[in-house]
């Protein structure tokens, strides 16, 4: 006799870099996919040393090392969704790329990180044309900030009206659905996010959460969107869930260190304490 249950479940990917500090990047998508019941594999391009008070120093994967994860995972577990995000280097990017072509996943979350909140540009000049020549237009799904929506689309962003008009642009361009994330806008537009299809354009607004903790947020809604994609989700509607889910994480931040804390992942387990 066995007391043990053995269970099938759903599987996602994160194809990004580490976070030492815990709040963004890897970290965050796995305690992403965790809350939403969905199993967590990664692939890690680079280890970051980094905490509430920013980056003091990336170290990449050799490129093998990345592609090698990713087989590891996909040949014998298996994939419903993947999500990419911190890719670092022109030579990762164009390996992720190309691994996506030959083996194509289900679903493909791309967070095409280059430029923090606070505007800085995290990747060069050749990795963002990697990014968008080879690897955005075989996304599901790609979500860039605000800044990163104006290195796409060429075009000035201060307003949802510029969203709409940057997420055409973009569209146009790679031809795959856009989420332009509206946390860097300001006033009453912080926190609301424009989607495009090509067809239809979507608002989603939530009230904006007074905190200065947002650490992770693109990398925790853009994990939550592939968690719901793996548990069979259609893309409109595992947005919505997402976006709701970054809010409450939001609303429950952790003030840690000494900067910009870490949204709270895990916030059901902690509202016995509140
Ligand atoms: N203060 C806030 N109130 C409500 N929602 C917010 C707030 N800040 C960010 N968001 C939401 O969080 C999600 C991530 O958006 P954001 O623009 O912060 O992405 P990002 O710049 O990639 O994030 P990060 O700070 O992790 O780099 C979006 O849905 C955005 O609207
Ligand atoms: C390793 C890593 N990946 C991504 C981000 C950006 O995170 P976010 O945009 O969610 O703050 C980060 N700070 N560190």
């Amino acid at each position: 006799m066995t007391n043990s249950i053995s269970r099938s479940i759903p599987v996602a990917l994160t194809i990004a870099g580490s976070d030492s500090g815990g709040g963004a990047g890897i970290q965050a998508d796995l305690r992403t996919f965790a809350f939403h019941c969905v199993h967590g594999t990664s692939a890690i391009t680079c280890v970051t040393a980094q905490n509430t008070l920013g980056v003091t120093r990336v170290d990449a994967l050799p490129v093998e090392a990345v592609i090698a994860q990713i087989e590891a995972v996909r040949s014998d577990i298996g994939v419903q969704a993947a999500k990419t995000g911190m890719l670092l280097n022109p030579s990762i990017i164009a390996a992720v790329a190309q691994q996506v072509k030959d083996y194509p996943f289900a679903n493909l979350v791309v967070d095409p990180v280059m430029v923090s909140r606070t505007g800085a540009q995290l990747i060069d000049d050749e990795a963002i044309a990697i990014l968008r020549e080879q690897l955005i237009p075989q996304a599901t799904l790609v979500t860039p900030n605000r800044y990163e929506a104006q290195i796409l689309s060429g075009l000035l962003i201060q307003s949802l009206d510029d969203m709409r008009a940057a997420a055409q642009r973009i569209y146009q361009q790679v031809g795959v659905p856009i989420l332009i994330k509206g946390g860097g806008l300001s006033g009453a537009a912080r926190g609301v996010d424009i989607w495009f299809d090509g067809k239809r354009y979507e608002t989603l607004k939530t009230t904006t959460v007074e905190t200065p903790h947002t650490h992770g947020t693109g990398c925790t809604l853009a994990a939550a969107i592939a968690a719901q994609l793996a548990l069979g989700q259609d893309l409109f509607p595992a947005i919505q869930l997402a976006k709701t889910y970054v809010t409450q994480a939001l609303q429950h931040a952790l003030a840690l260190g000494q900067g910009t804390g870490p949204v709270g992942h895990f916030f059901p387990l902690l509202l016995h304490e509140e």
